[in-house]
């Protein structure tokens, strides 16, 4: 996608709706209620927008939505883009210029994971503290390509990619929330999917310093960052993470990350709600 392309999909979008919101929300597998918080909702579904993807993975709807939390705007992404659909990395971020030109400097990207670290439960909330992009660490960047540099430099650094004030934020409104008990903070891993990980790939990423495993986010960042979106990243918890050899344990399915993203849905919507309130844009 070219700059002009985006600009092109930006025209089909705002001429059909006058909202301009400068905050954005991403929903992970089963956490599209997420757009259940805002209201006077404008819901375009992905397929009736021109050149854009659509969401092939149950638990993720496919709409981009637009709608109101208090009085302030905000954009959500009602379903995201894998790289195990088929879709190449850069054609999976490309929702996040998209947001970019329509006003959007923060961006809030939920998913669900699986636990690495051990003193994780399920149903706890991991504030993403920092990432390891497996897949992107050899050349699947979506930054890959020619650089146009009115979205970014040519080399975008990561060390600050998940922002230390709005972590501090999401810290504090925990707590005030009664939430803190299950917030927990670090590293999350993106692996390509669409098959989980043997225990011999999950004792490595262990080894590598991975709280948390999943398939997206990373590349999300990566764009977001390039062009200087501000980004709050919040895994859910979904499945522990067979760690031994011959365990009994039951093998990761997407039944339970569905499941678990839905019953767990109430306490995210509060902190997401929460941030937006209390979110500085600026
Ligand atoms: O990261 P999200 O989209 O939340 O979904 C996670 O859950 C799915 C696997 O169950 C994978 O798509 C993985 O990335
Ligand atoms: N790769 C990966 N993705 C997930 N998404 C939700 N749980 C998991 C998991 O255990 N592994």
């Amino acid at each position: 996608y070219s700059y002009e392309s985006i600009e092109s999909i930006i025209k089909f979008i705002l001429s059909r709706t006058s909202q301009r919101p400068e905050i954005g929300i991403i929903c992970g597998t089963g956490m599209g209620g997420l757009a259940d918080i805002l209201y006077e909702k404008e819901s375009f579904p992905y397929k009736e927008i021109p050149d854009f993807p659509v969401s092939t993975v149950p638990g993720h709807l496919g709409f981009l939505v637009f709608g109101k939390l208090n009085g302030t705007q905000v954009i959500c992404m009602q379903g995201r883009f894998h790289v195990y659909e088929g879709y190449s990395v850069w054609k999976c971020v490309m929702p996040i210029r998209v947001m970019k030109l329509i006003g959007v400097r923060v961006l809030i990207i939920t998913n669900a994971a699986g636990s690495v670290n051990q003193n994780f439960s399920v149903g706890d909330i991991m504030l993403i503290k920092d990432h390891i992009n497996f897949s992107g660490l050899g050349s699947n960047n979506p930054l890959r390509g020619k650089n146009d540099d009115r979205w970014g430099p040519r080399f975008s650094p990561m060390s600050d990619a998940y922002d230390l004030r709005l972590r501090q934020l999401v810290r504090t409104i925990a707590k005030k929330l009664d939430l803190d008990k299950y917030l927990k903070e670090g590293v999350y891993c993106m692996i390509g999917g669409p098959s989980y990980e043997t225990v011999s790939e999950i004792q490595l990423l262990k080894l590598l310093g991975a709280d948390a495993v999943g398939m997206s986010t990373a590349h999300e960042v990566i764009a977001a960052r390039h062009c200087a979106i501000r980004v709050i990243g919040i895994s859910l918890i979904t499945n522990s993470c067979v760690m031994k050899h011959d365990s009994e344990e039951m093998p990761a399915n997407h039944e339970e990350v569905m499941e678990v993203g839905n019953l767990h849905k109430k306490d995210l919507e509060k902190l997401v709600t929460e941030i937006i309130m209390n979110i500085d844009t600026v």
